[in-house]
């Protein structure tokens, strides 16, 4: 039986059910398909493309090398894959389960109701349980292997991330071995400082993202080990967010100074600028940068998660949105007490926000109450949007009077950090920095 195997964010030959099933039972059309739809949806950015372009390439190879290269084609998914139907006359489509944003559910369940309605075979096959399940082999079948079309032609914008993660399947299992090894020691993701988490994090998000690397392998490499359970937690998170992807809000990106890193406000800026350089940011870094754009600085929900979605080469909606109504509903925490438990040396500052050079440690996380700020900083670096202890306290009350007090989280003592007297809020303006 001829099967077509339709790839989306499982981009791997190793452990992929949908391929293995597909291949034990006769040749198979392995088929990418870059859909123009999708990469003009709200959360789609360059780096995204770029880490696929590379996860493409390997995916091609490792496809080469079982026996059938990867067979590229552009346009509405239905419409490619009804021509190719109608070409070779498979009879079953076998593909991975959908869980990306609305747009991709929705073509998903058009392209199930199309092949449905030919009558054709329609298996859905996810990570399961059990062994990893090896690379298969695959009888080749005559057809083009096509091209992905370039950034500008999806209508993507260029999109410079310096430090991104390179994509590609062998990048994914070198960080995965490099982790196990030596870089995992001390890897504890509630608790590190943001430095902490850059070094013994797994970094794995954009390969599993993409399926470069199957929630399953991972387990499997690390079984046995401390650090090896504190990953399967993780990962245990992950799961329970791809099982119930949730509705997207609508709306558009921000671009104002908490999207630019100018809030004024250090570690909230830093945060930006490294997500913005490197595409990757730890969770609590992440939470942090949400819940200040949502509770201090009074943006919706759309706005705070569309920017760190094109931020993110790990962008995953099922992750993020979970995370951004969790940011929504938890506490609210207090940005520079949280900023300095999570940067406590100030060294994340220092690298992000080269403009605060001349402040003395012990005012970093709050240059604007540092006396020699105003001349010193004046033109270089920003006032802050918000009087941060005012903004906090203002949002928990916010916070206490719309949550039910049985269900509404504790206040973290740790994040509550110290109260200062009311200010007025500003009129969108920047505050003076002798707040
Ligand atoms: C506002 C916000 C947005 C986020 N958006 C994304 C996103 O788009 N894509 C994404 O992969 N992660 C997202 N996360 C979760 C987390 O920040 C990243 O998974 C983590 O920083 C990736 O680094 P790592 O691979 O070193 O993680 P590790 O700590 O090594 O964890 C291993 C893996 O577990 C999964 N994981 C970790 N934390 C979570 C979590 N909270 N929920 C579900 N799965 C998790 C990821 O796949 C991660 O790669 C978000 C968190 C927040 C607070």
């Amino acid at each position: 039986m001829l099967s077509l195997v339709w790839f989306r964010r499982d981009l791997r030959v190793d452990d992929h059910p949908a391929l293995t099933r597909a291949a034990a039972e006769g040749p198979v059309l392995p088929v990418y398909v870059a859909e123009p739809d999708l990469w003009a949806g709200a959360d789609a950015s360059g780096r995204h493309f770029a880490f696929l372009e590379e996860s493409l390439r390997s995916l091609r190879e490792d496809l080469a090398r079982a026996g059938q290269p990867l067979i590229l084609r552009a346009g509405e998914a239905v419409e490619v894959l009804a021509r190719l139907q109608a070409k070779h006359r498979f009879t079953r489509i076998v593909t991975h389960p959908e869980t990306g944003n609305a747009l991709a559910r929705a073509r998903f369940a058009r392209v199930r109701d199309w092949a449905r309605g030919r009558g054709l075979d329609w298996l859905e096959l996810a990570e399961g349980q059990g062994a990893v399940l090896p690379a298969p082999v695959l009888p080749p079948v005559a057809e083009g292997t096509g091209a992905l079309p370039g950034m500008r032609a999806l209508g993507l914008a260029e999109d410079p991330c310096r430090f991104r993660q390179p994509g590609g399947r062998a990048a994914g299992l070198a960080l995965l071995q490099g982790w196990l090894e030596a870089r995992g020691e001390g890897y504890a993701p509630s608790q590190a400082t943001a430095l902490m988490a850059e070094r013994t994090g797994s970094r794995l998000s954009p390969y599993l993202a993409f399926g470069l690397v199957s929630a399953r392998e991972v387990r499997a490499a690390v079984a046995g080990s401390a650090r090896g359970r504190a990953l399967g937690l993780q990962l245990g998170r992950r799961a329970a967010a791809l099982a119930a992807v949730p509705d997207e809000p609508e709306g558009l990106a921000d671009r104002g100074p908490w999207a630019r890193g100018e809030t004024g406000l250090p570690y909230i800026d830093a945060a930006m600028r490294a997500l913005a350089a490197g595409g990757w940011l730890d969770g609590p870094s992440r939470g942090l940068l949400a819940a200040v754009g949502l509770h201090h600085l009074g943006l919706d929900p759309a706005a705070v998660g569309l920017h760190l979605a094109r931020l993110s080469t790990d962008h995953d909606p099922a992750i993020l949105w979970r995370e951004i109504a969790r940011a929504g509903e938890g506490r609210v925490p207090d940005p520079v007490a949280l900023g300095r438990r999570l940067d406590p040396e100030g060294a994340f500052l220092r690298r992000w926000l080269p403009e605060l050079q001349r402040v003395p440690a012990a005012h970093l996380h709050a240059p604007w109450l540092w006396p020699p700020a105003r001349r010193l900083l004046a033109g270089r670096y920003p006032e802050p949007v918000v009087d941060p202890a005012n903004a906090t306290r203002e949002a928990r009350l916010m916070r206490a009077r719309l949550a039910p007090p049985r269900s509404r989280p504790g206040l973290d003592p740790l994040i509550e950090g110290p109260q200062r007297p009311a200010r007025r809020r500003g009129d969108g303006t920047q505050m003076a920095l002798d707040l």
